[in-house]
């Protein structure tokens, strides 16, 4: 079915969300897993959880942990307030984030038409962009992403032959026309499900699958704060935005 003929999921439609959190977290450093690591004293993960609760669209969450540590994430998951009208399971993850989020969507029961994939190391996004890509999918999209424009200059540059020698730049790319692209992404659940049957190879979204089954992704507006936590820097931001929510919170 082209993307045109396709009918948009009713307005009830169920949503349910797969949280890869299975990843090491290599780039962050030493430690913990990433998900599981302190973000203002609780658990990045349950951030994570809760900006997709929060949500009232959101009625399933599953989370993929690190394959060893399902148990733990369980325990997590039972030790932290979360609201009673969403559902939650936890299933062992993968080597790749491509393999974690597939387990996480063999996992969804029937019933839910609506999936998002969201980050675990996307802790702090706030609820309006969650909602903007659910709406955006019940309106017809089979793909969502939520981005938002650079504000450096990108270069396309030939892969130095010897490492630590300059690399040639090869092209700049138009900067209008690029976006940086966040989580959660949105799906028409069949259409992620395929992709992710029929799609092999390195990839680094869940969207850039659906490119390549010849399906349109289209863009939401993203928000900074649903910035990615990869390297140590981005750790401190994270405090700090943190910070900033509980003092004009009053908590
Ligand atoms: N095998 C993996 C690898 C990654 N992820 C998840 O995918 C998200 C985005 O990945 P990234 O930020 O790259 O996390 P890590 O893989 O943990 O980071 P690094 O590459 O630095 O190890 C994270 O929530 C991470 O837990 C996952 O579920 N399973
Ligand atoms: C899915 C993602 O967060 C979109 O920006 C990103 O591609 C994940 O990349 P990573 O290599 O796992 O950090």
């Amino acid at each position: 079915m082209s993307d045109e003929s396709r009918p948009a999921p009713a307005a009830a439609a169920r949503t349910a969300v797969v949280i890869p959190a299975a990843g090491r977290g290599v780039r962050l450093g030493p430690g913990a897993p990433k998900a599981l690591r302190a973000l203002g004293g609780t658990p990045m993960l349950i951030h994570a959880v809760r900006a997709m609760a929060a949500s009232r669209a959101v009625s399933l969450v599953v989370v993929v942990a690190p394959p060893d540590g399902a148990a733990e994430v369980k325990s997590l998951l039972d030790a932290h307030a979360l609201p009673d009208r969403t559902d939650f399971a936890v299933v062992p993850g993968g080597e790749t984030r491509q393999e974690s989020v597939r387990l996480g969507l063999e996992a969804l029961p029937p019933g839910y038409d609506i999936v998002l994939v969201h980050d675990a190391a996307r802790p702090l996004v706030p609820v309006d962009t969650v909602d903007g890509v659910i709406e955006a999918v019940r309106d017809g999209a089979v793909a969502v992403v939520p981005a938002l424009p650079l504000a450096d200059t990108v270069k396309q540059v030939e892969p130095a032959a010897v490492p630590g020698e300059p690399e040639p730049v090869v092209a700049t790319p138009e900067r209008a026309r690029l976006r940086a692209v966040q989580t959660p992404q949105g799906f028409d659940r069949d259409t992620l499900v395929r992709a992710h049957e029929t799609v092999t190879g390195d990839v680094t979204d869940d969207a850039s699958m659906v490119e390549r089954l010849g399906r349109t992704v289209v863009v939401v507006p993203g928000h900074e704060e649903a910035f990615k936590v990869t390297r140590p820097l981005d750790l401190v931001l994270a405090e700090a935005v943190l910070a900033r929510r509980r003092l004009n919170d009053g908590f």
